[in-house]
């Protein structure tokens, strides 16, 4: 079996977390530096940790919320209705093996009458929650092995919410069905969370389930077990998401987890009946539970070089390079796109094709050592989504088909309208750094990003938001701040910009992009694009390349697509071009070698959907000027040979 002793209960003084006057008091200090530790090291071998409070006034607000949802599962279908909101992810909902009462901190109660109530214990849930679940990732930051700021995480949360202003977090309180024959249905699948960190409570003692490694066994062949997860009045269990793995260059990896159809206590039958799609779960009698995902802001910047830059844990280049900088948007969508079902949401999935069911013990362990490894694409099951992103991708699923572009795993239905993955070099250069040399260099970009000064979180981010806020140490430097704020605008506008056009531009897209990352270019004069905004900004400040200088026709005019035109068709041999943002984006192009670059680099900057002025292009080391419209030959340019993209600010 796995380690028992690692789910023991880790006693947490929860007034600890608060940090307020560790440093007079030396056995608190100790105290809390031991607590971070032991919380690490559960995380990081076994994805979760079990949390017993000292005090049941710590739990009151877990354990009132409980009670209040069970007494609203237990109610009328009319009470339930009643606490429907119109605001996706919130309010009641029923889902195949479970149903749901969903709220964000701070949001706007929803319903009337009655469903207040559950509103106004949800709301204290969450504080509760929120509160801890911030204070738990600062002692994750602080424990030495890690010893990282903890602003750098922290400051990617939003701020403490405020009434009437959503979290980014979302509280779920669910009751299961009872019935073992409901084992197959979507409630009880494994599945990673995608958020932070996941706290979960619950008065059943047994229903949570995590898969953990075997003990001293690693490495691939290393069996995996599903173990109990002691649950009961006073304990939380902390889950780590996805989100958490993904900031900090996969250090810890996020915990597969499942709920198990379990019997509560015997209740009095509802007076309500079953709820159509949840047979049993209206009725009565199943297991309530309640789980928090703390979640970064949709618009902060997660970007693991800079988070574990100097941190006392090291992080492998190759784990970093294939974890490129990405908005919290980008990186949900890069999660969707290995995690396609989600437990929360009712997906459309044919009873045959549960992946869940089919999947092989083990087929997810954590993964084996310490060792941080480069994010493999796992097709599994998220844990939530929201009815929005759900329906966005049913309508994707029954429209274009999705292109795949990326080395890194970028996320199908990017060119649908989806928020696109920006690759690491060309979020660099948008957070200011300077990209050298070759893309074939990762390491390098890897290298550059790591020694550049100061970059650990988003500009102007609140530092130590929150309950054990970690002394709100400033994490950023404040030389690079505007530049880095202006950058992160420019990023959200990309993502703006993609949200706005994404039709519009999978349309335009279409043409080229066949479902693969191999692209067509249009060699019909009419799809030649217009010069770019940037045309001659490029012009002063680069130099001439060696080769630029010497190739007779380099420089000046030609009319876009002019030298492709006088080729005679099937007499030229074609290119296998490639652009690419390094860990992001990777597309390929058959070009002719006479055919203008700027073409092909139009074709990318609507695909990845970014604005031409802004992007840059570099082969050999060199930027070159696409508007200048010289051809893959002019500069010696060869057969699957690389070009890199990159962003760049004017004026920063
Ligand atoms: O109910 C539980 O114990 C866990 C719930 C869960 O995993 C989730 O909501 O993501
Ligand atoms: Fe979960």
């Amino acid at each position: 079996m796995a380690e028992p002793q690692l789910l023991a209960p880790l006693k947490l003084q929860q007034d600890l977390l608060e940090l307020n006057d560790l440093v007079p008091d030396e056995d608190r200090g100790r105290a809390y530096i031991s607590f971070c530790t032991q919380l690490l090291t559960r995380l990081q071998q076994q994805g979760v940790a079990v949390l017993e409070l000292d005090s049941d006034e710590g739990f009151s607000a877990f354990a009132r919320a409980l009670d209040t949802c069970a007494d609203f599962f237990a109610s009328q279908q009319s009470v339930k209705l009643g606490a429907q909101s119109a605001v996706p992810g919130e309010g009641y909902a029923v889902r195949p093996g479970k149903e749901l009462l969903a709220v964000r901190p701070g949001a706007p109660a929803w319903g009337s009458g009655r469903s207040r109530t559950q509103h106004a214990a949800l709301q204290k849930a969450c504080c509760a929650s929120d509160r801890l679940a911030r204070g738990l990732l600062a002692a994750l930051c602080r424990s030495p092995a890690l010893d990282l700021h903890s602003g750098r995480l922290l400051g990617l949360l939003d701020d403490t919410p405020l009434l009437g202003q959503a979290g980014a977090g979302v509280l779920r309180v669910a009751r299961y069905s009872p019935h073992p024959e409901d084992a197959h249905q979507l409630a009880f699948a494994p599945h990673h969370d995608r958020g932070v960190l996941t706290l979960v409570a619950s008065a059943a003692q047994q229903g949570l389930q995590v898969q953990v490694k075997q003990q001293q066994q690693e490495g691939p062949g290393a069996e995996a077990a599903w173990v109990d997860v002691p649950l009961g009045p006073g304990r939380l269990a902390v889950l780590c998401g996805y989100s958490l793995s993904y900031g900090l260059g996969g250090m810890l990896q996020p915990v597969l987890h499942r709920v198990q159809p379990r019997p509560q206590q015997p209740q009095p039958e509802a007076a309500a009946g079953a709820v159509a799609g949840a047979r049993g779960v209206g009725g009565g009698g199943g297991r309530v539970s309640l789980a928090y995902e703390l979640c970064f802001r949709p618009n902060a910047c997660v970007d693991p070089a800079g988070i574990m830059e100097g941190a006392a844990a090291e992080v492998p280049a190759d784990a970093l390079a294939s974890r490129p900088a990405l908005l919290t948007s980008a990186l949900m969508e890069r999660f969707a796109a290995s995690h396609p079902v989600s437990i929360n949401v009712g997906q459309v999935i044919k009873q045959e094709q549960q992946p869940w069911v089919k999947q092989e013990p083990g087929a997810n362990a954590p993964q084996p050592g310490p060792r941080p490894q480069p994010e493999e694409p796992v097709d599994l099951v998220s844990e939530d989504e929201g009815e929005e992103r759900a329906a966005k991708r049913r309508r994707q699923a029954g429209g274009a088909e999705a292109a795949v572009v990326g080395a890194a795993g970028a996320a199908a239905g990017e060119a649908a309208g989806g928020a696109g993955q920006i690759g690491y070099r060309a979020a660099a250069a948008a957070l200011g750094w300077t990209p050298v040399g070759r893309s074939a260099g990762v390491a390098a970009a890897t290298a550059t990003a790591a020694s550049r000064p100061g970059v650990n979180g988003p500009a102007g981010a609140p530092q130590g938001a929150g309950a054990g806020g970690g002394g709100g140490g400033g994490a950023a430097n404040e030389p690079q701040s505007q530049q880095r704020r202006a950058s992160l605008r420019l990023l959200m506008q990309q993502q703006q910009q993609q949200q706005q056009h994404g039709a519009a531009a999978a349309a335009a897209a279409a043409p080229t992009v066949s479902g693969s990352d191999s692209v067509q270019v249009n060699q019909e004069p009419q799809a030649a694009q217009p010069p770019a905004a940037s045309a001659g900004n490029d012009v002063g400040g680069v130099p001439a390349t060696e080769r630029d200088r010497l190739t007779p026709a380099a420089g000046g005019g030609g009319g876009p697509g002019q030298d492709g035109q006088h080729v005679q068709p099937g007499t030229e041999r074609s290119l296998d071009l490639t652009i690419k943002g390094i860990g992001g984006p990777e597309v390929r192009f058959t070009v002719k070698p006479s055919t203008p670059l700027q073409k092909i680099c139009s074709a990318y900057c609507r695909k990845v959907q970014v604005c031409e002025a802004a992007a840059r292009f570099m082969f050999d080391g060199q930027r070159f000027d696409p508007s200048l419209q010289r051809s893959a030959e002019e500069l010696g340019m060869q057969d699957g040979d690389v070009i890199d993209f990159f962003l760049e600010l004017a004026g920063s």
